[in-house]
């Protein structure tokens, strides 16, 4: 069984095209992300249809809210038979515990459970018309330390922090790294970026990459070309 890295992030405002793309390649060649667009569209039968597909799906709703809400959320994920959930880091410990406590009865069969730091698409200046008056790094370190604490699997961070959260955490906390740009493409609203190659280089364990795959004329060709510039795992 590969261990693909990459997670393609199905961001499609229709199914047909997302089972287009997803028809046109194998589980061993990447991971596939449900975000916010497709579930609200498409729901829990399109995140179905990809796992008995035989995909690891990363179910990425941001899970925030008081605790008993987000856990009966990350209880009704596991039950879909979701690869990764995520729930914003923000949302503090007792969020978090009580998510990880609520997979407890899934075993070894649960799905990691992510937290997320600062998002990839804000900078400094982003942070501070929050409130937030330290940088990206400080922030990413704080909360993924929260994340650690409460049990959580990792974090969903940018690449330019995964060097010092795996000094931090240890090579065991998974780091989850979209703002993911091959050479050459376009950024989008994303800020803090890195290629896949160094994004590889300094440890991180899933890269999430839309756009450069979905926006693709061939979004097929352009992930087998991602996954040929990376090293084979
Ligand atoms: O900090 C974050 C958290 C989640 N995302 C999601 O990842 C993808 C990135 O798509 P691109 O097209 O490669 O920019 C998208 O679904 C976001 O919702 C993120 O970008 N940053």
């Amino acid at each position: 069984m590969k261990d693909p890295k990459v997670v393609v992030a199905l961001d499609f405002d229709s199914e047909h095209k997302a089972l287009s793309f997803v028809d046109s390649v194998d589980p061993d060649s990447c991971r596939l992300k449900v975000g916010k667009e497709m579930f609200t569209y498409f729901g829990p039968a399109l995140v179905k249809q990809l796992v008995t597909r035989g995909f690891d799906v990363f179910l990425d709703l941001k899970f925030h809210d008081i605790p008993s809400t987000v856990a009966k959320a990350c209880y009704a994920a596991a039950e879909l038979g979701v690869w990764m959930v995520n729930v914003h880091a923000s949302g503090g410990t007792k969020m978090m515990q009580t998510s990880r406590n609520a997979l407890h009865e899934f075993g070894e069969q649960r799905p990691l459970l992510i937290g997320v730091t600062v998002l990839t698409s804000m900078s400094e200046a982003d942070l501070a018309e929050t409130g937030i008056r330290v940088t990206p790094a400080q922030q990413v370190s704080h909360l993924a330390g929260l994340a650690n604490s409460a049990g959580l699997d990792g974090v969903v961070c940018s690449a330019h922090e995964a060097q010092s959260l795996k000094q931090q955490f240890g090579s065991g906390f998974k780091l989850v790294t979209p703002g993911i740009r091959p050479e050459g493409a376009a950024l989008g609203d994303q800020q803090r970026v890195m290629t896949p190659e160094q994004a590889l280089k300094v440890g991180v364990d899933y890269m999430v990459i839309g756009r450069p795959v979905t926006q693709a004329e061939d979004p097929a060709l352009a992930l087998a070309q991602i996954n040929q510039s990376l090293p084979a795992s």
